[in-house]
């Protein structure tokens, strides 16, 4: 940056701190903050302070519904800003960016500039920004260039809106930022309104989904807002109580009750009816509505009435659409697989953009991660889902037995087989989805006959010379690499059932790397009635390593569930493993083979507890089970069991 500039950017900030004629605006009273209040220096030059993915994790779990509420308004808004290369931050109350939409291709300069998750914008680390000034002023505003306290961010551009709760306190900001933009402030005039407006669907989202149990009244002098994002809300417990109302509706109310503040408390607690009367709308062209008027200022209201959600079927799903941009809309059923995780987030938009399609998707991820979930999400989302889901996982039968099982035999056509015959399972899943699971270990000679059906859409039972036609959508699944070019000495893998296989590639990420295991926790916790976790519990459990991904997540929320008392989850209620940080050597770079104590066979689990009893000593776990040192390397080597400080224990 020029020095004249610097210089400028400087005297300006200090002369208009002691300037005491000056106009007071929000800039200037944070400018004197920085320097007064947070001692911060303009010549600083900050890095931008980024967040660990732990410490994060402590800023997205009290707001994980709110964050996955709010998702669908931030991507209507970027899709709107997308193309000047502007991004989408959502930060929560204290200025810690929980969400991020923004454009892959500025990721590093994006990254570097703070623009991006967990970047913490709040005054007293980044200075005058949009964000943090706002979380001071409370106010939708621009900080443009040069209004930036610090030196580094006078090229950005922001523009932040609050989010408010139903108590009419800040929830979130929801901001749009840009790493260059033209020098006039004014250019940014139709972004902040933007904003705003995004926000405030957020909110109105936010509330629908907080109040789902209870009635909704959606009411405006304009009918037309009713069906879409109607401005004022109001929530009715099954007395007709009133239970909450947005900020609308709150001035509303409180013009009714003669109150001026209304984040009141004053504004809830009051039987609807003694405050409005309620009647069904005699106006044809509105007729599906009612009518409300005052009783005290004597306004009319058109109004909707959502009747209460059932429990099960609103937890955990996303806000109902309040806002309308059915390109993006994600199949509940597909939604429902992970909270707020960015990878998720991927795969959720691909499995959403295939389902329709009869396209052959090809799955991978470690043990464990939701692949047969996946599978049968896309399944149930899809045009077949009133047909069956037939899922098979080819490690888990006996080559002598699978292609019987898959193809299905006429009768008599070998020793031991059902004298009327068997259909088959590819015949089973006619008109509907075949899910292979390990497909990698499926045997050579039936990888051909697998890609005769593919190609010719018929199946030959054994022993018959009919071949049957057959409709199904193939789901494909793999916790190895299967990919030809990848493993240039594995050649028992056909590169053309492979390329038949793929038409489409998901890679599940593994639990470790997912954001969102406070969502899963409560998702699984669910099912359990009033179950409770500590905060100390949580914490163990995101610092855990989870080999055995969300299968093994869901055993140890089991386990715990089952020992504890009607307080809920404490640390001392999970296994002992969990406390282990690192238990496995985990291979980032590949997919990890089965290692988690569950998935082993029971040879495999017996050898695992003894190593994780013994400390990993190798001499002590071999006299327990009884065996030389040599053979429990074998056998270590057989179930890829790695130890987890790798160095006393080595093949
Ligand atoms: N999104 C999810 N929400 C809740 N439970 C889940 C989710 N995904 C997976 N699970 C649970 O985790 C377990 C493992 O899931 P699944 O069988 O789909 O994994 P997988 O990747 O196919 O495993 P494998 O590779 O061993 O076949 C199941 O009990 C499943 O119910």
């Amino acid at each position: 940056m020029r020095n004249s500039v610097i210089d400028q950017h400087i005297s300006n900030v200090y002369s208009s701190i002691e300037n005491k004629g000056i106009e007071k605006n929000v800039v200037i009273s944070s400018w004197k903050r920085c320097i007064e209040t947070f001692k911060l220096d303009p010549l600083s030059r900050q890095p931008s302070r980024v967040l660990t993915h732990s410490e994060l994790q402590n800023h997205t779990y009290p707001i994980e519904e709110f964050i996955t509420t709010a998702r669908e308004g931030m991507r209507t808004l970027y899709a709107q800003v997308q193309a000047l290369d502007y991004v989408v931050l959502l930060c929560d109350r204290k200025g810690v960016t929980v969400d991020y939409i923004g454009n892959d291709r500025l990721n590093k300069e994006l990254r570097n500039s703070g623009l991006y998750l967990g970047a913490d914008w709040n005054e007293r680390h980044a200075g005058t920004c949009a964000v943090g000034t706002l979380i001071n002023e409370y106010e939708p505003m621009t900080i443009h260039q040069q209004d930036h306290f610090d030196i580094v961010n006078t090229t950005l551009t922001c523009s932040a809106s609050p989010i408010l709760d139903h108590d009419g306190q800040l929830l979130a900001v929801l901001d749009v930022s840009a790493l260059h933009s033209p020098k006039e402030k004014s250019s940014q005039h139709l972004l902040l309104k933007l904003v705003q407006m995004h926000a405030r669907f957020i909110e109105s989202a936010h509330f629908l989904n907080y109040y789902r149990e209870h009635t909704i009244l959606k009411f405006d002098i304009n009918v037309c807002t009713l069906s879409t994002n109607c401005p004022n809300l109001i929530a009715l417990d099954k007395h007709n109580v009133i239970v909450g109302a947005n900020q609308n509706a709150r001035k509303i109310m409180a013009r009714e009750l003669g109150i001026k503040d209304i984040t009141s408390q004053l504004l809830t607690g009051f039987e609807f009816t003694s405050l409005f009367e309620l009647s069904k709308s005699e106006d044809a062209a509105s007729f599906d509505y009612y009518l409300f008027k005052s009783r005290n200022t004597g306004l009319s209201f058109f109004c909707d009435i959502q009747a209460p959600k059932t429990k099960n079927k609103r937890l955990f799903n996303p806000a109902p659409n309040t806002i309308h941009d059915p390109v993006n809309i994600v199949a509940a059923e597909i939604d429902k697989l992970a909270g707020h995780d960015p990878s998720m987030h991927k795969v959720k938009q691909l499995a959403n953009k295939f389902s329709p399609t009869d396209i052959n998707i090809l799955i991978r991820g470690e043990t464990g991660t939701g692949k047969e979930v996946l599978a049968k999400a896309i399944h149930d989302s899809s045009k077949r889902s009133g047909g069956p889901f037939i899922a098979v996982n080819c490690a888990a039968l006996p080559d002598s037995l699978i292609e019987s099982e898959l193809f299905g035999y006429k009768s008599g056509s070998f020793t031991g087989a059902n004298s009327k015959g068997k259909s088959g399972l590819i015949l089973a899943a006619d008109q509907g989805t075949l899910f292979l699971d390990e497909i990698g270990d499926m045997p050579s000679s039936l990888q051909t006959r697998l890609l005769r059906v593919l190609a010719e859409k018929e199946v030959t039972p054994i022993g018959s010379d009919k071949p049957i036609k057959v409709n199904f959508r193939l789901i494909s699944a793999t916790h190895q690499e299967v990919a030809p070019q990848n493993i240039p000495n594995k050649n028992d893998f056909r590169a053309d059932l492979y390329h038949r296989l793929n038409g489409a590639t998901i890679n599940l990420p593994p639990l470790r790397d997912r954001q969102d295991i406070y969502y899963l926790i409560s998702k699984l916790m669910s099912k359990k009635s009033n179950m409770n976790l500590s905060k100390s519990s949580l914490e163990v459990l995101t610092e855990y390593a989870w080999p055995g991904n969300i299968r093994e997540l869901k055993n140890v929320i089991n386990y715990a569930s089952t020992l504890c008392d009607e307080e809920g989850i404490r640390s001392e209620h999970l296994p002992d493993y969990v406390f282990t940080r690192d238990p496995f050597i985990v291979n980032e770079h590949s997919y990890s083979p089965t290692r988690h104590v569950e998935t082993l066979s029971e040879e495999g689990q017996e050898l695992l507890l003894t190593l994780r009893n013994n400390n990993w000593n190798a001499t002590a776990s071999a006299k327990k089970l009884n065996i030389g040192r040599a053979t429990l390397y074998r056998k270590m080597k057989k179930f890829n069991i790695i130890s987890p400080n790798n160095t006393d224990l080595t093949y």
